[in-house]
């Protein structure tokens, strides 16, 4: 097939680098100035209102030169500036600009004194620089432009351009108004609105495409790339009011998200996904096989919680999607929760509180007591109870343990092996065993009315282990003394009204399943959980994957990383490795890691091989997802 030539006209300023130059000239030239920041203000507003198109590119040149008073000797300073300053994008697809060195130009209505040198690093020589020049005067001060350049006047980029009467497709990228004028007048086949470093509503109205970075540009140009796939085509949708360090930690690595303050239905759910790789939940999301089965494009699950029983871990696994939690980062949250709830649910403080909150003074030791030298029964000595147990003992408290594993105690914590044991034992019962459906109503009547009497319950695990109904009873009845609960066997999917039997019972603490939901544990999980998603992503890492072959890869060099996964029946691994053979691929490193239903196998290959091994790859059987990563 014949393609026609194409010719790349890239703008400077806010696109091959991320600043104005002239901006940066400014505070160069006003350092010592006392009026500096007024300066650049203005020089700043000037520059905008060329951008807009507000008013002439001439007065705003003029307007800005007179105000930076430069010499030439700011410009050196300047360019050792501008090289650390070029756009992200730019820098890393260095082999574009090599490559196609031929059909690319610069058109700027900065000055050649500059962008020579800066652009002369990415191959483009000064003759494919199209920009003004500075006109000194005998002390070397910049005291005006060559007014003759086209380039110095209102449309001068359109005028350029037609000068240069250029063969073939041809394709302008910019951020700014003399950018996608040129689309209007007809001199450019294509506008890409350049949006890594400035986004301007106009530009972008006005754009054939919007590209948030070069590697955008190239993907749809089909063009060699140092990325396989531009990052902000990778969308992320996080739910449940994630907070929002997840949300600036995923875009600031060049994913697209969004975000939605709620849990989803199933329906909604499915419809949202389209087109999503990547989902955030929390606890309340059920991300069920039919929402699974339903997703072309999802690669991970991204539990901001500990919890994963929301997720059907199984289909996500027949579906090649891994999943990860925040095994750690809310514990403390929920440990220093338990503490405040035991004290208070011992000193009756919520009942107190509520007589006086209706005028009722009510002065009384009576059913008040130290938590000093009680018995605390912690059931499900995992990574809450422990530390809990560490605390609880801190504070003078003899605590007693059950877990169905073989746990060490911590402290002088003593390990009770029948739950029956502990039920009649303690003043105190606390639960912390996990989210397993085998759990429910691990707690009912037959438990509770093994309790002490008058002996305390609190639940900060799981709504359906305690039995609500029994539990309502033993507090009517006076069995227990009091309660507290964070955790319910429905919980809506929205703050608004709701409803439990326990509502209105006294010394009945009743909170809407915050035992996690602190600053510090939300950000925690905001920075954890997306470091995990983002290993994956972008280097193909599943390690602390809940439902996945844990695998640790070492880093992607000089290299193009190949990313299997499939179902783990015999023949596959021989299968791929035949196909490899074939295409005489030369392999730098292989890695695998299996459980019984899925293998999970990267191949590291030297850049240079056969595109057509992918299709093949994607072709053997029992393939779930295959990717590629450089
Ligand atoms: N309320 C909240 O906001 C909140 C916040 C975080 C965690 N949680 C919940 O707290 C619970 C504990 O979290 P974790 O991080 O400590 O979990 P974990 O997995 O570290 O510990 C759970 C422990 O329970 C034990 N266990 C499980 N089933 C048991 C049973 N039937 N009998 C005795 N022991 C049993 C396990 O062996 C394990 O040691 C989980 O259900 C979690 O979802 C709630
Ligand atoms: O599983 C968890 O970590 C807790 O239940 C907290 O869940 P949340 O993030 O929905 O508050």
């Amino acid at each position: 097939m014949i393609q026609t030539k194409r010719n790349f006209v890239f703008d400077f300023d806010s696109t091959l680098t991320r600043v104005e130059a002239l901006d940066v000239l400014a505070e160069i030239t006003l350092v010592n100035n006392p009026k500096k920041e007024e300066i650049i203000n203005e020089i700043i507003e000037i520059t905008n209102l060329g951008i807009d198109g507000k008013i002439s590119f001439t007065e705003s040149l003029e307007r800005r030169i007179k105000l930076l008073n430069a010499k030439r000797s700011d410009l050196s300073i300047l360019i050792s500036q501008l090289k650390e300053k070029v756009s992200p994008s730019i820098e890393r697809n260095k082999e574009f600009f090599e490559k196609f060195s031929e059909d690319i130009y610069v058109i700027s209505c900065g000055f050649k004194e500059f962008i020579d040198d800066i652009v002369k690093e990415y191959n483009i020589p000064s003759e494919r620089v199209y920009a003004n020049t500075f006109v000194f005067d005998e002390n070397d001060v910049i005291i005006g432009f060559d007014s003759e350049n086209v380039l110095s006047a209102h449309n001068g980029k359109i005028q350029c351009l037609k000068d240069m009467n250029l063969n073939g497709e041809v394709q302008v990228i910019g951020d700014g108004y003399s950018d996608y004028v040129t689309k209007e007048a007809g001199v450019a086949d294509k506008f890409f609105a350049y949006t890594e470093n400035v986004e301007r509503e106009k530009t972008i109205e006005n754009a054939d495409h919007i590209a948030p970075n070069l590697d955008e540009f190239l993907f749809v140009n089909k063009l060699p790339r140092n990325i396989s796939y531009p990052k902000n085509r990778i969308k992320i949708l996080l739910l449940e009011n994630i907070h929002p360090d997840a949300f600036q930690k995923l875009t600031g690595d060049g994913f697209t998200v969004e975000t939605v303050s709620k849990s989803l239905s199933e329906d909604e759910l499915i419809e949202k996904l389209k087109g999503v790789h990547v989902l955030g939940i929390r606890s309340k999301t059920q991300v069920t096989k039919k929402v699974l089965d339903s997703t072309k494009k999802l690669m991970v699950v991204g539990a901001f919680c500990i919890g994963t029983k929301q997720i059907d871990l199984e289909a996500c696994k027949e579906n090649g999607i891994v999943v990860f939690n925040a095994p750690y980062s809310n514990t403390r949250s929920v440990v220093e929760l338990a503490i405040g709830e035991i004290i208070m649910l011992m000193r009756s403080v919520f009942q107190r509180s509520m007589e006086l909150h209706s005028g009722e003074w009510n002065k009384t030791a009576h059913g008040s007591r130290e938590i000093r030298g009680k018995k605390l029964g912690i059931v499900g000595y995992g990574n809450i109870g422990k530390q809990l147990s560490v605390l609880a003992e801190a504070l003078g408290m003899d605590v007693y343990y059950y877990d169905v594993e073989d746990r060490l105690a911590l402290g002088n914590a003593t390990r009770i092996d029948q739950l029956e044991d502990l039920l009649s034992r303690v003043d105190v019962l606390t639960l912390h065993i996990d989210d397993n459906p085998a759990n429910k109503n691990f707690i009912g009547k037959e438990e509770l009315e093994l309790m002490k009497e008058g002996a305390y319950i609190v639940n900060l695990s799981r709504g359906f282990v305690l039995d609500i109904e029994a539990l309502r009873d033993a507090l009517l009845s006076g069995k227990l003394a009091g309660a507290a609960v964070d955790v319910y066997p429905k919980e809506p999917r929205a703050n608004g009204e709701y409803y439990t039997e326990l509502q209105g019972l006294n010394n009945v603490i009743l909170t809407p399943h915050v035992g996690g939901s602190t600053e510090e544990a939300q950000r925690d999980i905001a920075d954890f959980v997306p470091g995990k998603i983002m290993a994956y992503i972008n280097s193909g890492n599943t390690v602390d994957a809940v439902n996945f072959p844990n695998i640790r890869l070492p880093r992607q060099v000089q290299a193009h990383r190949f990313l299997h996964i499939h179902k783990n029946v015999p023949g596959v691994m021989a299968e791929i490795n035949k196909v490899l053979a074939e295409f005489e691929l030369n392999i730098t490193g292989q890695y695998l890691s299996t459980d019984s239903k899925v293998g999970y196998v990267i191949t590291d290959v030297n850049k240079e091989y056969n595109k057509k091994v992918i299709k093949a790859l994607k072709k053997v059987e029992g393939t779930i997802k295959f990717r590629v990563l450089y």
